[in-house]
């Protein structure tokens, strides 16, 4: 049987614009995913990039396939990707504009049809929402996938107003909602939004001093709200002040930081409260300046959430904290340097953490400045710490290729219209995402104490996801987003 109807979605206007710009580019946008990991994943395998018939781009594959072959140990030239691959990159993950669409599902024979697109019958029956195929308190699958006879077919089906209804041939019955089955279709533009907990960012300069976000402190618990809008202003801006704080007992922010999410132990301990006494073998147990990094360059998972609580700075002075916007620097990057940003998203560094005895942290793989998601192409982490940084992957000859492109990012995160300086004062909590904003503090002298605590990027987001898309909303889009 055969039945159509018309629907609307939202789908992201930019995606739209983007597809169109790589069709002018003359690459093909079936062959996009592959566009994020050039370099590094290229060393083994044959670049994978479509193009089009179009002359340039026949021009760019083979010089591509000439650099393939031109290097001895199978390095594809950076530089001469970047210029065309930079264009790929998107410096944001804003959350994206979202346009209604216009789709028909319909049902050929045994195909779903959404639009133009066919939906692979055992990918709609591996993705059954029933209370057999998932269990209704864990969320799990329950259907053992590779049961699914690889040729499973529709022996009915009905297109209602609220989804379609399949009757399989080996007698299942599955429901599937529009919006899912659009969704679905919609690869990749839809399905990063709700996944990785999209906001609309707001990108800041020095100028966010006169306004930073901030709320009042509460009794950890005691208000949904402040978690919720804790929550956005960490999303929106990468940081948030929670003034008011008591600051007699340390424990007080403790409670606080694990009302976010628990506290991740490292070699540091789990809560920490440092001075400058090199308790640990680490610079900011010192009174030395710091400039503008992330922490954790060295874990494979560096924090997502960092925070600080001066509780005391007594006989002597200095000792401001420094906060630049990742995001924003990048931005200015992307805008004014598309290869030199290419080759920080592509190019990866090592780092360690050697200072205490027995061991020498050092992350499984090395990871570029700038990290994108593959599929989606957004940025999702800056990873920087010029103290930190151990070995850079590329061949010797070729690394004043990073430096160069590093260089200018070094540049623009050190402009003064990008540093934003404040003296923290004991009652002030600085709660900042550390794969987003950078820090930093000035020289001080005499006994400054800081507190705080690192939280997991998946455990805050996973916070943020629940309070600002909801629950049903986060599980609605598990197979789809
Ligand atoms: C925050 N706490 C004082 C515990 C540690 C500071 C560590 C700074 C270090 N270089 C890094 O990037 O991790
Ligand atoms: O002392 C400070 O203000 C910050 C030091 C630092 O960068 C850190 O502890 O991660
Ligand atoms: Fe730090």
């Amino acid at each position: 049987m055969s039945s159509t109807r018309s629907l609307l979605l939202k789908l992201p206007t930019r995606s739209l614009l983007r597809f169109r710009c790589l069709r002018g580019m003359g690459l093909n946008p079936s062959g996009y995913g592959v566009l994020m990991f050039p370099s590094q994943a290229w060393l083994l395998t044959r670049p994978k990039v479509r193009f089009n018939s179009s002359s340039a781009a026949l021009k760019h594959q083979s010089e591509i396939r000439d650099h393939g072959k031109a290097s001895p140990i199978g390095f594809n030239s950076v530089r001469s990707m970047s210029t065309l691959e930079s264009s790929a990159y998107k410096s944001s993950n804003d959350e994206e504009r979202l346009e209604p669409l216009r789709g028909e599902i319909k049902v050929r024979g045994n195909v779903v049809q959404v639009g133009d697109k066919r939906v692979p019958n055992v990918w709609l029956r591996d993705n059954c929402q029933c209370a057999s195929c998932v269990h209704t308190d864990t969320k799990q699958r329950l259907l053992d996938t590779f049961t699914i006879p690889r040729d499973i077919s529709i022996q009915s089906s009905k297109v209602q107003a609220k989804g379609l209804d399949i009757e399989w041939n080996d007698g299942h019955k599955s429901s599937y909602k529009n919006d899912f089955l659009l969704r679905a279709c919609s690869y990749p533009e839809q399905r990063s939004i709700v996944r990785q907990g999209s906001a609309k960012l707001i990108k800041w300069d020095a100028s966010i001093a006169s306004d930073p976000p901030r709320l009042q402190y509460q009794e950890p618990g005691s208000n949904p709200d402040f978690d919720k809008e804790l929550m956005r202003r960490l999303r929106q801006y990468g940081f948030c002040y929670i003034d008011s704080t008591p600051f007699t007992d340390p424990n007080t922010t403790k409670t606080l930081l694990e009302s976010i999410a628990f506290i991740r132990p490292t070699h540091y301990g789990g809560f920490y409260d440092f001075t400058a006494d090199l308790a640990s073998a680490d610079t900011a147990y010192t009174n030395i300046a710091l400039e503008a990094h992330t922490d954790n360059t060295y874990f494979s998972d560096p924090a997502g959430l960092q925070a600080f609580h001066l509780l005391s700075h007594t006989d002597g002075s200095g000792g401001a904290s420094l906060l630049v916007d990742g995001f924003k620097v990048a931005q200015d990057l992307h805008a004014q340097d598309p290869a030199a940003y290419a080759t920080l998203a592509q190019v990866n560094v090592n780092c360690h953490a050697s200072g205490n005895d027995g061991i020498s942290i050092q992350p499984y793989r090395g990871f570029p400045v700038l990290q994108h998601d593959p599929t989606t192409r957004h940025l999702l982490q800056v990873r920087w710490n010029s103290s930190d940084r151990a070995s850079i992957d590329l061949p010797l000859p070729r690394v004043d290729e990073w430096y160069d492109a590093a260089r200018k990012w070094d540049a623009l995160l050190k402009k003064s219209e990008n540093e934003y300086w404040e003296q923290l004062t004991p009652g002030r909590v600085l709660v900042f995402d550390n794969w987003r904003v950078m820090h930093g503090r000035s020289a001080f002298t005499g006994k400054r104490r800081i507190c705080g605590a690192y939280i997991n990027r998946d455990d805050w987001i996973s916070k943020y996801k629940m309070l600002h898309h909801g629950r049903e909303t986060v599980l609605d889009h598990l197979a789809t987003g």
